[in-house]
């Protein structure tokens, strides 16, 4: 088991490893009532945490939510401050979110909105979860104006990541989730990539040889990143890396494309970006494709697609008023920022991912 150490104004830890559900009472801390937020197609993994946490002497409400990008929702959201209403939550009780992204993300929401803030702590049971989603405390739920448009910075008390859950993960939103690896590996650690590289077949597996590592390096790598910028006052845009256009195909997509998919695409789209402004070689835009395509990530999408998600693009939250700014890469390990690129280079850049 590891403890990775958030900082910043609130720190907490992440708690990693195999079997570590026992860890929860301690991160939770001093409460009366826990109202346990999870997918309500997970009941299986939501049971054992709200086992051990009535063990551990807390009143235990579970409030089952839609799975996936569907919990993300402002109806869902609303359901929940009723029930939380219901169960007479003070700021002393604590907001448990079990289950992939989306769910931390609403729970996370939930509970930063909550008489303005109690305390959550995530279990995340995705891979994505574990190495971006749940780690950070960026929460939001969906519009169908855009993505996460609405939402809080609101750090848990706790993150809890047991890889005995990722068993049960569909393999397709398992290798979604390794595209936040992958991303982790191009904006700051080049060892990801080597190990994803060397063999990812077992990347691509829960039980693969190096699991544990990279989970914890994409995991250490955020943390340091948040410690510095909770906000996104600078540093933290590098955590956007291909996340312009991945948020205008799920926009498009009516949200029912997987964010990772949506990220690897949003990648390469990133990497032409940075070979059409000067700042890389063809070879490191081929390294993106080679790599993705290799644990079965998607490289390109719908060419028709490009007005919408040009329009879609205008409402990114790195945009300044009209002016959109792109994360990019001078090298790997060495992102920056194209400001501004203009229509000619996007719709380029846009033709080299389209399929
Ligand atoms: N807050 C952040 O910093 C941040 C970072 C990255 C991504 N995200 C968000 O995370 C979301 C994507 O997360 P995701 O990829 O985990 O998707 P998800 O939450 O939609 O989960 C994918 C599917 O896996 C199921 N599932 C979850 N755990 C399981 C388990 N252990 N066994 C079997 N099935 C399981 C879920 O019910 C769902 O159907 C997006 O909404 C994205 O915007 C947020
Ligand atoms: O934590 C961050 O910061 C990120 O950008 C991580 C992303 O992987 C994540 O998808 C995040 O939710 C995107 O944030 P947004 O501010 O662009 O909605
Ligand atoms: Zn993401």
């Amino acid at each position: 088991m590891s403890r990775i150490k958030v900082g910043g104004e609130t720190p907490y830890d992440v708690v990693v490893g195999t079997g570590v559900l026992g860890e929860l009472p301690s991160l939770v801390g001093e409460a009366r009532t826990v109202a346990v937020v999870h997918a309500e197609g997970l009941p299986e993994i939501a049971r054992p945490v709200c086992h051990g946490l009535t063990g551990a002497g807390y009143e235990v409400h579970p409030l089952p939510v839609p799975d996936g990008e569907a919990g993300k929702d402002v109806k869902v959201l609303a359901g929940l401050w009723s029930a939380f209403a219901r169960l007479g939550m003070t700021r002393t009780d604590v907001v448990v979110g079990v289950g992939g992204g989306a769910t931390t993300d609403l729970a996370g929401f939930a509970a930063a909105t909550w008489l303005r803030g109690v305390r959550a702590v995530l279990v995340p049971t995705t891979l994505l979860g574990m190495v971006d989603a749940a780690v950070g405390g960026k929460t939001a739920i969906d519009i169908p104006e855009g993505k996460n448009l609405v939402g809080a910075f609101h750090p848990p008390a706790g993150v809890l990541c047991d890889l005995t859950t990722l068993v049960t993960v569909p393999r397709a939103d398992y290798v979604s989730g390794l595209a936040e690896v992958i991303k982790a590996g191009f904006i700051a650690d080049p060892r990801i990539l080597e190990l994803v590289e060397d063999d990812p077949e077992a990347a691509g597996r829960p039980d693969g040889p190096h699991t544990l590592e990279l989970a914890e390096r994409a995991i250490a790598m955020k943390a340091r990143v948040v410690s510095a910028d909770l906000r996104e006052s600078g540093l933290r845009e590098i955590l956007n890396y291909g996340h312009t256009l991945a948020h205008a195909i799920e926009k498009v997509e009516g949200y029912r494309f997987r964010h990772g998919d949506a990220v690897a695409i949003g990648m390469v789209y990133a990497a032409e970006l940075s070979r059409l402004a000067g700042r890389i070689d063809a070879g490191l835009v081929e390294r993106h494709r080679a790599i993705l395509t290799a644990v079965g990530l998607p490289t390109s999408y719908v060419t028709e697609a490009w007005p919408g998600l040009r329009d879609a693009m205008r409402i990114d939250k790195k945009a300044r008023g009209s002016r959109l700014r792109f994360v990019v890469l001078d090298g790997v390990a060495s992102p920056g920022r194209l400001e501004d690129p203009g229509e000619d280079l996007l719709k380029t850049a846009y033709e080299r991912v389209a399929r």
